[in-house]
């Protein structure tokens, strides 16, 4: 994955493309019907690091659990590394708003979970855990159980987590939204790093537009229900990039070109002079 906080690892090769065909989820009950998805088509290229941005309700969770194959399109097709997504696959890591650690386990056995439920090797994967750990200034946690630590450090743990068996995917969903601006931040430069140093595609749903010019390599804005890709933007920002590159005109630009979509559908309204660009969430 080519990220921000640092150069991009050489691709292997082995980071999963996506190919999302005609999507349609409709979810349907005796009373109502509602279409989160309607006819969705794009390819993602192994490696890259995609953001979904878009309005409360668009569908975007929606996405990321039909790719994830924890649900099925109504019509369409999914595939991920070139084979048709039919139930949850294993090559996988996936990150939530809610860090969902476990309250009785230890950091270093919240990580291992998921070398447990992979019945993988528990020593091997200790080492890998540790490294992890350091990578994000976590090495002195390892013993802490979740309650011991701050919001932003049970984040981390959770990213810890949903790349211990370095997937060849990454998904993200809102990863950083329960945190406070500055941690928030840090976050994202963190996975930067994380990212950079291994090839992994990274699909990561946010609200903050600045979030996602900073850390992706492509940003799709969604229309509200039903979503559909109303803006496919390439965010051709140089890298390494860390977090001065918020200050340049060319970041600007992106933000203000996605901000524009967004005053386009109706979701943000502007009544500042025309050039100045500052709506919420950014
Ligand atoms: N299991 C479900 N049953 C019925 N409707 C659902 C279900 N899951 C999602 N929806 C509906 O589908 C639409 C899309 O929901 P989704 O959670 O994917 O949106 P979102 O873009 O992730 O929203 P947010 O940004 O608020 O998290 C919403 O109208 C939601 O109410």
């Amino acid at each position: 994955m080519a990220a921000p906080g640092q150069a991009a690892a050489p691709a292997s090769g082995r980071a999963a493309r996506i190919g999302i065909s005609g999507v349609e989820r409709v979810y349907a009950s005796t009373r109502s019907s509602v279409t989160a998805l309607h006819d969705l088509t794009t390819e993602v290229p192994g490696g890259q690091f995609l953001s979904l941005l878009g309005p409360s309700g668009c569908g975007k969770s929606t996405l990321l659990r039909l790719i994830a194959g924890l649900e099925h399109p109504t019509s369409g097709t999914i595939e991920v590394g070139g084979t048709t997504v039919t139930a949850p696959h294993p090559d996988l890591g996936m990150v939530f708003q809610e860090d969902l650690l476990m309250p009785w386990r230890t950091v270093i056995d919240n990580i291992l979970l998921q070398a447990d439920v992979r019945r993988a090797d528990r020593k091997a994967m200790r080492d890998r855990a540790r490294e992890l750990l350091a990578q994000v200034g976590l090495e002195a946690c390892e013993n802490k159980y979740p309650r011991e630590l701050s919001g932003g450090m049970r984040q981390r743990v959770g990213i810890c987590r949903a790349i211990l068996h370095d997937p060849r995917l990454l998904l993200m969903d809102e990863p950083f939204a329960a945190l406070d601006a500055m941690t928030r931040d840090q976050m994202a430069v963190d996975l930067a790093d994380m990212a950079a140093q291994r090839d992994t595609t990274v699909v990561f749903v946010t609200h903050s537009i600045s979030e996602a010019v900073f850390l992706s390599d492509r940003i799709l804005v969604m229309s509200p229900r039903p979503g559909r890709v109303v803006a496919d933007i390439t965010v051709d920002l140089p890298r390494p990039r860390g977090l001065h590159v918020r200050e340049t005109p060319r970041f600007a630009d992106y933000v203000g070109q996605v901000t524009e979509v967004f005053e386009d559908l109706g979701i943000l309204r502007d009544r500042r002079p025309a050039g100045h660009h500052e709506g919420t969430q950014r």
